[in-house]
């Protein structure tokens, strides 16, 4: 038992380094589709095709980049906030080693064109369930810890990692039923309208617990330590803990507005999104307002402007989120690069910037330095990762609104103004756009792999000690 009086720190080490290397692959593989929406001509024969690899961006960013930045730091604050070492670190290393299994299986399957044609959900049904089993043992190292904590209270940031610990297991497990008809073909065990339902209900949480309630737990711990400061209100994160969760599972059919879905089940959605919006600016304030007495921290702390920044996206994406959620308003903006500029306002400026500041908060602790190799380093990181952001939602922006306006433009006489390929041609300067925008967040990264390179080299990787008192951590 050499381990011990010490914490696992090696599964942390492990997810938080390929964070940064699954982020630089995912973000290439968007910048590569943004480049084939403005140059077609870079659409290479079926395997590199914006069809295929369009799934693989969108799971390369959420479930390799997003999903190893969520282990690693969930595992590093379960542990420092329990005073205990993981529970096993047999189970942990299955995680680490089964989830790049997955990432490459995803990797090999989805550019092959195996899918099950759902959106965030296509693995084909082996990997799914492989997706299953790893999931079963991340569950048991995560709640296993806390049940053999040390410290009796339980800090919010693991209520936020457990419910999105659960509510992917009950998503991917209901969404995920299908029939097999050979080892690379399944149908899903819903139909029609239901099976649209169910995807969205999935595709909606996903939202919320994947891409939402575990940043919420990152942001519970990271933002705290880096100001220096308690939580503005511990109570306020248990309300709206509870209300987020309540409410988020209610407002899939928004994806699904002006469908064959009962017209109840889409004004339902779109009432609980608007009752979202509190929840969510509840831990948006709960996260801003940690830093009173500490705003001058911004000044000079990149990695506090990260976290901020972060929370700003939130805020703003949340608030978009509602108002897109109203039906009218979703006539307009469906279909319409809007919804594209709404995901990566949550995904570049919440999920991503959340993400990228935890890590540089982390990489020194891990391998035993005072700080980054270069501070002055991450500032340019950040600077040039908000214009990216800033870029890419403000041409989606007006990109989104154009189309939405020219397919609806009618004349005197009831026939439409614009083919639609008139509404493409729009569209060029704006691809362009978020192909640039695309690029400056892809470089901050590579400035961040040099960094995470150079701190990395020039430390050495340590396990702190368990203190030997109970206190926070
Ligand atoms: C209160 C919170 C939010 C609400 C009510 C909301 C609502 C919506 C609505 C109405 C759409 C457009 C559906 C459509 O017309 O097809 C949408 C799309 C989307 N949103 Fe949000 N949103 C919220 C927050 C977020 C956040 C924080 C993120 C990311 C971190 C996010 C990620 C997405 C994604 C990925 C889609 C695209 C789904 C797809 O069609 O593939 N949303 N959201
Ligand atoms: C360099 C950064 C990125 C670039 C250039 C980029 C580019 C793109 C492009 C071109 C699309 C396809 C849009 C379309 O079909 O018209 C897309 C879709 C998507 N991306 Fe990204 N992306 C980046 C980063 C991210 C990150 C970090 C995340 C998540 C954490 C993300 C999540 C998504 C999602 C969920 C979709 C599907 C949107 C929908 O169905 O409405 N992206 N991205
Ligand atoms: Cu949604």
């Amino acid at each position: 038992m050499e381990h011990q009086g010490t914490y696992n720190y090696k599964v942390v080490r492990q997810f938080a380094i390929m964070t940064v290397i699954w982020g630089i692959v995912g973000m290439l593989v968007g910048v590569i589709i943004a480049a084939q929406m403005y140059w077609p001509e870079l659409n290479f024969g079926p395997y590199f095709h914006f069809g295929r690899l369009r799934p693989l961006h969108t799971n390369a960013v959420i479930f390799a980049f997003g999903g190893c930045g969520l282990f690693a730091t969930s595992y590093y604050v379960v542990q420092r906030t329990c005073n205990v070492r993981l529970i096993s670190d047999k189970l942990a290393a299955f995680h680490f080693w089964g989830w790049q299994l997955v990432i490459v299986l995803a990797a090999i399957t989805l550019p092959m064109g195996l899918t099950r044609g759902k959106e965030y959900a296509e693995l084909e049904w082996p990997i799914t369930w492989l997706i299953a089993v790893i999931w079963v043992a991340y569950a048991i190292v995560f709640f296993g810890t806390i049940a053999k904590r040390k410290v009796k209270h339980i800090y919010v940031a693991n209520w936020f990692y457990g419910a999105f610990i659960l509510a992917v297991a009950l998503l991917h497990i209901v969404n995920g039923l299908a029939i097999p008809v050979s080892a690379t073909k399944s149908y899903s065990v819903y139909s029609g309208a239901i099976d649209a339902m169910v995807q969205w209900w999935y595709g909606h949480n996903a939202v919320g617990f994947f891409l939402t309630a575990g940043f919420l737990g990152m942001m519970y711990y990271f933002v705290p330590k880096q100001a220096g400061r308690p939580v503005y209100s511990y109570r306020l994160s248990v309300v709206h803990f509870w209300a987020l969760c309540f409410t988020y599972m209610w407002a899939g059919p928004h994806h699904l507005h002006y469908t064959a879905l009962p017209d109840w089940t889409q004004s339902l959605g779109m009432v609980f999104s608007l009752i979202l919006l509190a929840p969510s600016w509840g831990g948006m304030i709960n996260g801003i307002m940690t830093l009173s007495g500490a705003w001058h921290k911004l000044r000079t702390d990149p990695i506090l402007k990260f976290l901020v920044t972060a929370l700003s996206f939130y805020g703003m994406s949340t608030f978009e989120g509602p108002m897109m959620a109203i039906k009218t308003v979703n006539a307009l903006s469906h279909y319409t690069d809007w919804t594209v500029g709404h995901v990566h306002s949550g995904a570049l400026g919440w999920v991503a910037m959340i993400t990228i500041g935890s890590i540089y908060y982390l990489i020194p602790r891990l391998f035993n330095k005072e700080e980054m190799y270069s501070v002055k380093l991450i500032d340019t990181h950040f600077w040039i990762a908000t214009i990216g952001v800033v870029l890419y939602i403000s041409s989606m922006w007006i990109a989104g609104v154009t189309q939405g306006l020219m397919w609806r433009a009618v004349n005197t006489d009831g026939t439409l103004t614009y083919a639609f390929i008139d509404s493409v041609k729009a569209s060029y300067p704006y691809y362009f756009i978020r192909f640039l925008g695309g690029l400056c967040f892809l470089s901050g990264m590579l400035l961040m792999l040099y960094n995470v390179l150079r701190t990395v080299f020039s430390g050495q990787a340590v396990d702190a000690k368990i203190p030997a008192i109970a206190q926070h951590a």
